[in-house]
């Protein structure tokens, strides 16, 4: 067991500066799993080492991948095509990580060997029926625990046939596992969206010279092709970025100027709804960057207000919603947010968390089964439990900055999963952050 880490943050600093987070989470998985899967070598510069993209990156080396690095951002990937992957002999570790554990189930199931993907407490909760069922549809074979909860044990040598599967969820981990199973089903696989999610792995394969097609909410792919061996540069992670957003619209005399920061139209749900609640945000040298729309935003602190949340936003800012809640709890007026039962079954019940952590810090917070209702008001100082979601922990540490005392935040080791390095930024941007 590695010892658990607590933050505690002193109020009264405000965010300045010019600061880079590291790269997309998101991308991030996918880079290493398309470059794992092409022919040729792939260059991947400014990718997150965090614990779930290493995550990733360890069950491609365990079914005989050759990467080199990462280091600095940098990965150099030896692709083994996409049938060149081996028998893992032992089960693939997914930590903390739903994107790996979803996607590499779609990847996994058109194998000729036999595998087992396992993960953490929280990961072990979580519902993998979603992708099981639909895979299972295509011809895979795949066993879950009770519940449809991982382990996942995954029967290799079945052949995959292309299915139209219309998605019951907005979620991209579904779609992008099903499509990463078409690479190797017969004919075609397509998925229709109840609503637009991020669409990195569309965007990713047309970068290694996969035909994808696009019609309104429909995604198809025919199997059979080939992956070509490309470079990727990964922008820096809108969802990290969040946290900077937040703490600088809500600290007064905050300026600062988050660099390279992706702006996939499917993932800015979070500039919408701040801008929404009055925030003030600038979009600057707006540019294209292997694909993917990529900007330097500037924020400076603003009086925020309570909004009803449009819910077509709340698939494109799936995983800001805790630092939302944050900024709502210091917006005046109420911040209504409904349609987002997703939110239960993410690190933890997000929903269910960040109420309990409010109303511990003096804000009225009402849960409902999909959403919930926060009054803006003055945060207390206190103690908070992360239940070991890095983005609950992070979102609490920005809090920190306006509170009327200390805020102990404890369990904020999985912080590491997607923000190494967290601590050390966000104390260089102004905020007085101490970690033990
Ligand atoms: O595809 C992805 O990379 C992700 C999709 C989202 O999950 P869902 O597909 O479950 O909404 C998001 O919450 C997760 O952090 C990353
Ligand atoms: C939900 C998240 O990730 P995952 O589903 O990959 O665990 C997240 O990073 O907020």
């Amino acid at each position: 067991m590695t010892k658990s880490i607590d933050y505690l943050i002193q109020p009264g600093g405000k965010l300045t500066g010019r600061i880079r987070v590291p790269g997309d989470k998101s991308i991030s998985h996918r880079s290493v799993m398309l470059g794992s899967l092409a022919e040729g070598e792939t260059r991947v510069t400014g990718l997150l080492e965090g614990e779930d993209v290493l995550s990733t990156l360890g069950a491609f080396r365990a079914m005989g991948v050759r990467a080199e690095g990462p280091v600095q951002g940098k990965l150099v990937i030896q692709g083994a095509g996409l049938h060149g992957l081996k028998a893992p002999a032992k089960p693939l570790d997914m930590g903390n990580s739903g994107t790996a554990m979803r996607l590499m189930a779609g990847i996994l199931a058109g194998q000729s060997f036999d595998s087992e993907l396992i993960g953490d407490e929280s990961l072990s909760k979580r519902p993998m029926k979603r992708v099981s069922e639909p895979l299972g549809r295509m011809g895979a074979v795949i066993e879950t625990a009770e519940g449809g909860r991982p382990p996942l044990r995954i029967r290799g040598g079945h052949k995959l046939r292309g299915i139209e599967y219309p998605m019951p969820v907005a979620s991209a981990q579904v779609k992008s596992s099903l499509l990463l199973a078409g690479l190797y089903a017969e004919g075609e696989t397509s998925v229709t969206e109840p609503a637009p999610t991020r669409d990195h792995t569309e965007r990713m394969l047309r970068g290694f010279d996969y035909g994808v097609k696009t019609g309104g909410a429909r995604i198809s792919l025919r199997g059979g092709g080939r992956l070509k061996a490309c470079s990727i540069d990964v922008p820096a992670d809108i969802s990290s970025a969040t946290f900077f957003l937040v703490g600088a619209s809500i600290a007064a005399g905050s300026d600062l100027l988050l660099e390279h920061v992706g702006i996939n139209p499917t993932r800015i749900g979070v500039l919408n709804i701040l801008r929404l609640m009055g925030a003030n945000l600038e979009l600057l040298n707006t540019r294209e960057v292997g694909g993917e729309p990529v900007a330097d935003i500037r924020v400076r602190a603003a009086q925020l207000r309570g909004i009803r949340i449009p819910e077509d936003q709340v698939p494109l800012a799936i995983d800001e919603f805790p630092a939302l809640f944050i900024a709502a709890a210091c917006a005046s007026g109420e911040t209504v947010l409904t349609g987002a039962h997703e939110l239960r079954v993410k690190e933890s019940d997000r929903i269910a968390v960040m109420a309990q952590g409010l109303k511990w810090l003096g804000i009225d917070a009402r849960e409902t089964p999909d959403g919930i209702i926060i009054k803006g008001g003055r945060l207390q100082g206190g103690e908070i439990d992360s239940h070991g979601d890095h983005r609950i922990a992070m979102s609490f540490a920005m809090a920190g900055l306006v509170a009327a005392g200390s805020i102990k935040v404890r369990d904020c080791k999985n912080v590491d999963t997607s923000f190494p390095g967290f601590v050390e930024l966000a104390r260089h941007a102004g905020l007085t952050l101490e970690a033990k």
